[in-house]
């Protein structure tokens, strides 16, 4: 790691973007949570509880959730949120708002994701719909050209709520102007250099109409003999509001399978036969960077030829949610990690590294410091 003298990220400054996260979308997930499933009156009481606390009161991790001695987070215990790392702050209130629906209680409630009406409802938009129409226009184009659209397919969905398609050329056009640093002709090289034997590890980022263009990607791949095999990471559990977990990913397959495409045909025998695995690590809800993963996971990433990371949170998780110089390396950030590592991301929060000076400079001028947390900024990032 560069300059681990680089501030960690916290929310304790009212006028921060991770301050708005904790006092603004925290409590009306909250609200949104309570509207979009009849839970009953104590599941109700907890959530109104929580709501408060994360506002008003001190972090208290129940004494018998395990959770929280493993990622070594109960230290919190009787501190302010927003005195929390921000990375460990949101952790902890997806931990303590699965904890109030009784997610993890033995019971009714057991394994109930309280997100998945809003994942569910981004498959059935029409944006999602045209998207699905545009597949059998893509398929036309010379490969390069339909790796290009599946790559920034994959990279937009990654802030799809933006309504970004992947369709059109203009979009297309539209999207590379956005990129703060691309080195998406690497990428396409290392995805199709050709050795056909290889592994593939993907870690998703969110559900809906994120994991369909991760899906197509990976479908693409494989389908065009450029890996053997792709493991897809997913969240054991529902974390982040929308990050994808297994019973997403089969929504998703499902999803192109009734849409009647060729690509969810083959995700569903590429399932079956072992060629697409689904992996659900612990460490994917860990409030901790990547620098710090267990052995099995770091063996599991040494092992693949690539390792595309997506979203936003992997992002923070993968150069260590601090305030870097923007101008450090991204090669020196993920010096680490083991194996060829890519980041396709935009931008939701502070951290970034791998910026050009010039590019520092110019989006400073332009935006202040807003460039950083407004999603309309992308990166595709490679270390070999
Ligand atoms: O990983 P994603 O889905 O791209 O983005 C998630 C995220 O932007 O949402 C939070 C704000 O609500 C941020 O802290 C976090 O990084």
């Amino acid at each position: 790691m560069p300059d681990s003298a680089a501030p960690v990220i916290r929310s304790d400054d009212p006028a921060s973007f991770p301050h708005s996260v904790l006092a603004e979308r925290h409590p009306a997930l909250i609200r949104k949570v309570q509207d979009a499933t009849p839970y009953d009156p104590q599941q109700r009481r907890a959530l109104d509880e929580l709501l408060k606390n994360t506002l008003e009161g001190v972090v208290a991790p129940p004494a018998d959730d395990a959770w929280w001695d493993t990622w070594n987070v109960r230290r919190h215990a009787g501190r302010s949120w927003f005195s929390l790392p921000f990375l460990a702050a949101e952790s902890c209130f997806y931990r303590q708002l699965l904890n109030a629906v009784g997610y993890f209680t033995p019971g009714p409630w057991q394994g109930v994701d309280p997100f998945r009406p809003f994942k569910l409802a981004e498959l059935d938009t029409p944006e999602a719909a045209a998207e699905l129409t545009a597949l059998d226009t893509l398929a036309e184009q010379p490969l390069p050209e339909q790796l290009k659209a599946l790559l920034h397919g994959s990279l937009w969905g990654n802030r799809a709520d933006l309504g970004f398609r992947i369709q059109t050329a203009e979009e297309g056009a539209a999207a590379h102007s956005q990129l703060v640093a691309d080195d998406s002709e690497l990428l396409s090289t290392l995805l199709t250099d050709g050795s056909g034997r290889g592994l593939l590890c993907l870690v998703a980022d969110n559900a809906g109409r994120e994991l369909i263009p991760d899906l197509l990607l990976i479908d693409h791949l494989l389908a065009h003999g450029h890996f053997d095999r792709a493991v897809l990471h997913l969240k054991p559990y529902p974390y982040f509001v929308s990050d994808a977990t297994t019973a997403d990913t089969l929504d998703a397959v499902r999803h192109l399978v009734a849409a009647k495409t060729a690509a969810g045909q083959r995700l569903w025998s590429a399932l079956s036969d072992g060629r697409l695995i689904l992996r659900a690590h612990p460490f994917s809800c860990a409030p901790l960077p990547y620098a710090d993963m267990p052995a099995d996971l770091r063996d599991e990433f040494a092992s693949a030829d690539l390792t595309l990371l997506k979203g936003d949170l992997n992002y923070r998780r993968l150069v260590g949610d601090r305030l870097w110089p923007p101008t450090t390396p991204f090669a020196a950030a993920t010096a680490y990690f083991p194996g060829p590592v890519a980041a396709l991301r935009t931008l939701k929060s502070d951290v970034i590294v791998g910026l050009d000076a010039e590019t520092e400079a110019a989006l400073v001028a332009a935006e202040g410091q807003r460039w950083r947390t407004s999603g309309t900024r992308a990166l595709i990032q490679v270390r070999v």
